[in-house]
């Protein structure tokens, strides 16, 4: 729907911002019940059969292209040697599901748990998201294009077989694929053949989020949207950005609470108001819900008088607690005639091949994503000394008493994790392709990451402008158990990297450059260059009002009689995976929650 005043012209039950991951989900299982309006406003636009989207070999394409790209930048990070650092976020119907790198994960048992504690008696752990991920997912059982890696076959126990968004294996690995995977078994890692299953510890080779009968991006827009888009109580109204939530005292249904009855947004340059009966339900993602929040009132009272803002409720955490996963790359040249994804961009008949392929039947080259990931506990390559000095680096963390309630709660359980050894702290990525590569090479990059950093960030409104940019402090690297963690990851890559049979492929280490030969040096390195895995979560974080949560466990804000949110700012306490799959269980459980009282 393009027409904003003919949007604004209904009294909608349920009005939904932003139609990403979480949006889409809770709206459309909404929109199930044909008595109930829903309306999603969505800042960006629809992009059907658009090949930059679609076609996954583009991964990346549209990072930075206004179309289809926030393009947020954090102010300059003390941690990451002083740089401002990018941050895409998708800006259309989708989400940041249009633009990411299709990664169809989930995290382990225990991390799921230990959001019991910030939301209790409610089902926000394993057991009680474990339907809904099924219920978002439709896996592609079909093994037979898989001559190199041996994987288990679908377990119905722990995957969907109907739901939207479609999970499949690649159908075409690169030269390097196989003898990553056997110098990483030789170096220690074993490979997980059911990481959906609750323990994600070892090497996987994941799904991605690619229709494998199309070779296209199964992405929020297409599984949640367009095949519902014909239902007449479902609108999705686009190219319109919500500025704040309208309410009314005379709808509060007690003295100190705060009723939302819809929100102002600009299409067009025009402000209008879109009405809600029932809920407003924010789902703008871990910097724009927040952001929103603030506009309207609702935040830490000091920083919004600081900016001119009533505070109508004060919730100090709103903004707070950001958490991500930074990620510093090995890259290695590879010596002529291995194919890896590079031949896309270097050798023009692969290229034309691979078009033709493509086209015929969507596989191929073009249809393929990076999948080989490993998921690792400490000890998985640290010694024993090491293990023990990076334990009491946390306990020093631990002991500052100057954390926070709800910090110290996230700290105590990270610890307990480090100690038990069964909750992954590193991931390595293995990308049959090069970062920053150049004409006529090939490349292997090994990306080592921290999955539960100490670290955290925040997002703030400078302005009472809705259309200023907040301010975002990612906080990367500021606490040096997460450098360390990644100079652990990384060192071990490397060593992957020196074993049969992947060695003699190899050329010669691009970066880090040969004097990176120290700890010192590589910490450094890290702080250069590491960048984020763009899995932003926290900022609204579930979790008792008295420890600082900003969500009941309906996900409710405090203080407010039917306000929601649903995106990942929702996250209590950070998961060490790709957030999406994790993001659309949380719109269909929240579906559910809002089902039953309705
Ligand atoms: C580059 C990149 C790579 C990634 N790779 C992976 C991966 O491989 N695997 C994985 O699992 N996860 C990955 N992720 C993360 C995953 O995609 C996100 O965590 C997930 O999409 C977040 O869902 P969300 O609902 O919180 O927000 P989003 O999906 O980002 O949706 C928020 C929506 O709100 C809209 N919006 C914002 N403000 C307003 C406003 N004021 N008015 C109206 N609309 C508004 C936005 O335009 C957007 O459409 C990646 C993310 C990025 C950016």
């Amino acid at each position: 729907m393009t027409d904003a005043r003919a949007f604004a012209a209904i009294d909608y039950d349920y009005l939904i911002i932003g139609a990403g991951a979480g949006g889409l989900a809770v709206a459309t299982r909404l929109s199930e019940k044909e008595e109930l309006k829903i309306g999603i406003i969505e800042a960006g636009t629809l992009h059907e059969a658009d090949p930059i989207i679609d076609i996954p070999a583009n991964v990346g394409k549209a990072s930075g292209n206004p179309l289809y790209d926030w393009s947020f930048e954090t102010i300059p990070q003390p941690g990451a040697a002083g740089r401002s650092i990018t941050l895409p976020r998708g800006k259309m119907v989708g989400g940041s599901t249009g633009i990411n790198n299709m990664a169809w994960t989930r995290a382990s048992r225990p991390e799921y748990d230990a959001w019991e504690l910030f939301g209790p008696n409610s089902g926000w752990n394993w057991e009680g998201l474990l339907p809904y991920m099924k219920q978002s997912t439709n896996v592609f059982p079909d093994q037979t294009n898989l001559p190199i890696v041996n994987v288990k076959l679908f377990d119905p126990k722990f995957e969907g077989l109907t739901g939207p968004v479609s999970a499949s294996f690649n159908s075409w690995y690169s030269d390097v694929f196989p003898a990553y995977l056997s110098a990483a078994n030789s170096s220690g890692i074993s490979p997980n053949f059911g990481s959906d299953e609750g323990t994600t510890t070892g090497l996987s080779n994941c799904r991605s989020n690619v229709e494998r009968s199309t070779g296209t991006r199964s992405y929020a827009a297409p599984a949640y949207y367009c095949s519902h888009a014909s239902r007449p109580n479902f609108h999705v109204l686009v190219n319109s950005q919500v500025c704040t939530l309208s309410k009314s005292p005379t709808r509060a249904s007690s003295s100190n609470s705060y009723t939302a009855t819809g929100v102002e947004f600009f299409s067009n340059n025009i402000t209008y108001t879109a009405q809600a009966k029932k809920e407003v339900i924010l789902a703008a993602g871990t910097i724009q819900s927040p952001q929103i929040l603030e506009l309207s009132g609702i935040g830490n009272s000091s920083i919004l008088q600081s900016v001119g803002i009533e505070p109508l409720i004060d919730l100090p955490q709103v903004g707070e607690n950001m958490q991500d996963h930074l990620f510093a790359p090995a890259q290695y040249r590879l010596k002529p005639g291995i194919t890896t994804f590079d031949a896309l961009r270097i050798n023009e008949t692969v290229t034309a091949e691979q078009a033709a392929i493509y086209a015929q039947n969507g596989s191929g080259m073009l249809s393929g994503t990076d999948t080989a990931l490993s998921f690792l506990p400490l000890d998985h390559y640290a010694d024993s000394k090491t293990v023990d000095s990076l334990k009491h680096t946390f306990d020093a963390i631990l002991g500052n008493n100057s954390s926070s309630t709800f910090r110290r709660t996230q700290y105590e359980v990270q610890r307990d994790w480090l100690q038990q050894g069964h909750v992954p702290q590193s991931e390595i990525i293995m990308w049959s392709r090069g970062a920053a590569p150049l004409a006529n090479e090939s490349y292997i990059t090994l990306l080592s990451g921290v999955l539960h950093p100490a670290s955290r960030g925040s997002v703030h409104i400078k302005s009472k402008d809705p259309l200023d940019r907040p301010t975002i402090d990612a906080g990367w690297l500021m606490i040096d158990f997460d450098v360390l963690i990644i100079l652990q990851t990384l060192k071990f890559a490397m060593k992957i990297a020196t074993r049969e049979p992947l060695a003699s492929m190899i050329d010669g280490l691009v970066i880090p450059l040969p004097d990176v030969h120290n700890d010192t040096a590589l910490i450094n390195f890290i702080r250069e260059n590491a960048a984020s895995a763009s899995h932003l979560m926290g900022t609204v974080a579930m979790a008792p009002r008295g420890i600082g949560g900003v969500l009941d466990n309906s996900l409710t804000v405090y203080g407010t009689t039917n306000l929601r949110v649903c995106d990942a700012s929702t996250l209590p306490n950070g998961i060490g995976t790709h957030l999406q799959s994790t993001i659309y269980a949380i719109g269909e459980k929240l579906a559910d929650i809002i089902k039953e009282h309705d």
